[in-house]
């Protein structure tokens, strides 16, 4: 049983704050991911939870006590890195057993132990081999088992997968779910891919220097991004983005008009904004529609065919290029006219400080 609290954290290396008050609670067997682009200090901040750095201010609470002063090896927690840090002299035994030997846990326990987590991550033909001698995937494994074997009450996970070929990062991606529902504890997994993010959490915490953008499940992210930066940041392929005009606007929606002329009215409530203000709307590409067209408002620029979908870029009268995610059977061709339709319901508005008009409709499984 772990619940972590973290209340207003703050880090400052010299005189560079990093870490600029983030406060977030992690319920007992959640799976959190901290995801964000490269520098907005998610190591960090997973760093500071471990113990590995010092907190400038705030507090840290693992099952209510605070721990800011506490030593990493007190705190009940962890950590994989993404470098794996095996000890490369010794076997894959002994990698696993160096922790339990330090705690003083009894030989026949700790080989109790070895020998049951060797067996669930798989490992057992291998536990007399040296780290040089594993694939990248099984030395990861290894390094997954020697913080697994200390029975601890919370995983940190630092980019463990970023050093594995795309095939294998997703293999290792549905290992560690499942993993994370045998062992049920809680766990932080750090890393910059939103794809890694989207699968394997329950909850997300979307960073940008030092600030948290949004807290919440994958798909209340990939529905209801609450700013220009997350609605940018998760999803593959990203979404769509066009400048328009605010005209006016009510409880039951916005109307807003496109650089084309076109008018639409999207069912989001405005904020506090005059008619007349610049604003951006938002589409994902599986949202878009395409037909065929007669004039040359929009030409099928790419077809990238991916099996089960096909993703088109078309490019607009304005020069301007839009993805749209069709079946895998599409018979459109490169060079074909096309028109694009935006379902209104489907678009999202941002205001000119990047904030989301407020969303009047819910996705029902965007709890
Ligand atoms: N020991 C340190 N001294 C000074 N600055 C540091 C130190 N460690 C990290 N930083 C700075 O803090 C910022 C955040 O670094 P951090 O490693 O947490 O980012 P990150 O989001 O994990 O990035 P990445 O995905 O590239 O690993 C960076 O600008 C980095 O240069």
């Amino acid at each position: 049983m772990a619940t972590l609290e973290l209340k207003s954290l703050r880090k400052t290396y010299l005189t560079e704050e990093i870490i600029k008050g983030i406060s977030l609670s992690i319920e007992d067997r959640e799976f959190v991911v901290f995801v964000g682009p490269s520098g907005c200090g998610k190591s960090t901040l997973l760093r500071m939870i471990a113990g590995l750095e010092d907190i400038t201010s705030g507090d840290l609470l693992i099952d209510g006590q605070r721990v800011n002063d506490v030593e990493p090896g007190k705190r009940g927690l962890a950590m994989v890195f993404q470098s794996y840090a095996l000890y490369p002299h010794m076997d894959v035994y002994k990698n696993m057993e160096f922790g339990l030997k330090l705690a003083g846990v009894p030989e026949k326990e700790r080989s109790e132990k070895i020998q049951h987590v060797a067996a669930t991550l798989q490992l057992e033909p291998y536990l007399h081999h040296k780290p040089g001698q594993l694939s990248g995937g099984q030395r990861q494994r290894v390094a997954i088992g020697r913080a697994i074997v200390r029975n601890p009450k919370v995983f940190l996970f630092d980019e463990p997968l970023s050093n594995l070929d795309a095939a294998l990062r997703g293999q290792m991606r549905v290992e560690l779910s499942a993993l994370h529902r045998k062992l049920n504890a809680t766990t932080i997994y750090v890393t910059h891919d939103q794809v890694e993010a989207m699968t394997m959490a329950d909850k997300i915490v979307v960073l940008q220097k030092g600030v948290v953008e949004q807290i919440g499940s994958p798909l209340e992210l990939y529905h209801h991004p609450r700013n220009l930066f997350v609605a940018k940041f998760i999803g593959s392929p990203p979404m769509n983005f066009f400048s328009a005009i605010f005209q006016n606007g009510g409880h039951d929606g916005s109307s807003v008009q496109l650089r084309d002329g076109t008018l639409l009215h999207v069912p989001v409530s405005p904020p506090d904004i005059l008619p007349g203000t610049k604003i951006t709307v938002g589409i994902r590409p599986e949202h878009v529609e395409l037909a065929p067209a007669s004039d040359d408002s929009g030409v099928v620029e790419v077809i990238e065919r991916l099996g089960a979908i096909t993703l088109v870029h078309v490019r607009c009268a304005d020069g301007q290029i839009i993805v749209v995610q069709t079946d895998g059977f599409t018979t459109l061709e490169v060079d074909t006219p096309v028109s694009l339709k935006l379902p209104p319901q489907h678009c999202h508005l941002f205001a000119p400080d990047g904030l989301a008009f407020e969303a009047c409709r819910r996705h029902p499984l965007a709890a």
